[in-house]
This record gives structure tokens, sequence and C-alpha cells, in this order.
């Protein structure tokens, strides 16, 4: 296994033009690719975000066109890809699915990911904003052990609920991913310190690579981040889009582990998290 590494966060505008998006994002890759990156990291909804792709529009199954551009990427260069996330496309269901993909260095998917909490909140201005009105809800905790590491899946709001984390951390995953789009309101507030936190409490790497611009509902906060195990900010974006390098290493986050052993002072005879479905 790999213990140090180069990692690349795309930080987009994804807008509602999919193969200007997918093309953008290629071009990111193979420059990360270029640059030493082994794994390259996507935002929430990579593909497609615009006002006319309707409810639960643009979706696609998985694997599919999107996720297929992906994978040929990582193969070509021998990378590994954290696809963001996109809308699958889920056979005879109304509602989609907000999914991420991890692939591998040939090319394949080794884990896939539906976001367990959807975004159901009043905006400051009032307006609704009802994720669950297009996409369902996955039920599943999903980590994926590679040449690389053990990850943790997440995405956007996933990062409020800090049992998923533990769950994630407890299944053995050193680095996690949460792939944003963060509405410029709420992350001013808390993006950083909602990653940070999951980041110290858990003992991890946290890779948020984000979107940013304006988009037909909300303005994206941009500000990707990587975060080290120990709480620092290691990289952090603005709201320019392009390519953000940071390195892993898991000789570091064990140190941080041994140095503050949380996970193992856990009162599980008192309390517990515990996974439901597997
Ligand atoms: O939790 C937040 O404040 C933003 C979450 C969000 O925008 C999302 O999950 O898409």
């Amino acid at each position: 296994m790999k213990r140090k590494y180069k990692i690349a966060m795309v930080q987009m505008d994804t807008q509602n033009n999919k193969e200007k998006n997918l093309e953008d994002a290629c071009a990111w890759i193979d420059e990360a690719a270029a640059s030493g990156a082994e794994l390259v990291c996507f935002p929430e909804v990579m593909n497609l975000i615009g006002k006319n792709t309707g409810p639960g529009g643009g979706r696609e199954p998985i694997p599919g066109y999107s996720t297929g551009r992906l994978m040929e990427k990582a193969a070509e260069h021998g990378i590994y890809i954290h696809g963001g996330s996109i809308t699958e496309e889920i056979p005879g269901e109304k509602r989609a699915c907000n999914t991420s993909v991890l692939i591998g260095p040939d090319g394949r998917i080794l884990a896939k990911y539906q976001k367990l909490h959807t975004f159901d909140i009043t905006l400051a201005d009032g307006r609704p904003f009802r994720e669950s009105d297009r996409i369902r809800p996955g039920d599943a905790v999903v980590t994926a052990e590679t040449e690389l590491g053990c990850f943790g899946m997440s995405i956007c709001y996933d990062v409020r609920f800090p049992e998923l984390y533990r769950l994630l951390a407890i299944k053995g995953a050193r680095v996690l991913f949460v792939p944003v789009s963060f509405t410029k309101e709420t992350g001013e507030e808390h993006l950083e310190m909602l990653l940070r936190a999951r980041a110290v409490e858990n003992g991890c790497y946290v890779i948020a690579a984000a979107q940013t611009g304006v988009k037909p509902a909300y303005t994206a906060y941009g500000n990707s981040m990587l975060i080290d195990p120990w709480g620092k900010v290691l990289v952090r974006a603005g709201s320019e889009t392009g390519v953000f390098y940071g390195e892993i290493d898991l000789d570091h986050a064990d140190a941080v582990r041994r140095r503050m052993p949380s996970l193992e002072s856990r009162r599980t005879d008192v309390y517990q998290v515990e996974e439901k479905r597997k």
C-alpha cells in the first residue's frame, strides 16, 4: 500500500452544459495526472447543474455516460478518480439518487455511494430548498479499501451528521471524501468548522472538492479544502475554478491517532454508533 501520495481537488463551476462540464473535467484530470497526482477528486453534481434540467433532470445510470468519461480517464492515466457526485437514474423509480463513485487506476468502479441525508431546508431569504423532492436518499454506509488506503464516502449535507463519519472511521476509513456544493451563506458560517471537526474527531484526512459560482437556485461557496487528521487546513481554494494539490501521508495519520487516541477511548459499554443495514 502507498503511504504518501499527491492528490488533486478540482473546484468546478458546473453549469447547464454537460458536454462542456465533462470536457473541462477531463482537461483538469489530464493536468492533475501530468503533475503527478494519484487521486483526483471532484465536487458534488460535477456533470450538470441547471434550471432547465428539471427535477432529477440530467440523470444517468451508473455506469453511464459521465462516469464512463471518468473511467476512461482513470484508465488512461492509471490514477484513482473520485467522481464527486452525479444524479443517478434508478430504474423504475421516480426520484434519482445523488451518487458518488470511486474509480480505480484500471478504470473500474471500486465503490458507489448514494447520499444519505437530503438537503431540505428553508434558505435565509425564505426560499425552500428540498432536495428530497427529486433525490431518494441512499441506505448504505460505504468504505473502499484501496492501494491508497481505506476511503470513506459521503456527500455535502452528510457532513452535518457526525455518526456517519464515526461509522466510516470504525469501518477503517483513513481518508474521508466530502464533495460539496455548499450554499455561500451556510458555507461561510459552517463549512470549515464541520470539515475540521470530522477530521479531528475521527483522526482522518478530509477531502472536500467544491462547487463555486452562481447556480440557478443558489450561489456556491467554493473553498475546496484538504484537512489533515489534526484538523489543520492544508489546502484551501477561494472562489476560482481549477485544480488544487495536496498530500496525504498515512504515517502522519497514524501518528495523530497515537497522539490523540479518541477512537480507542470510546465508551462502547455506555453508548454505541451502529450500522443498521449492511
Ligand atoms: O449543509 C449545508 O449547509 C449545505 C448542504 C448542501 O448544499 C447540499 O447538501 O447540497
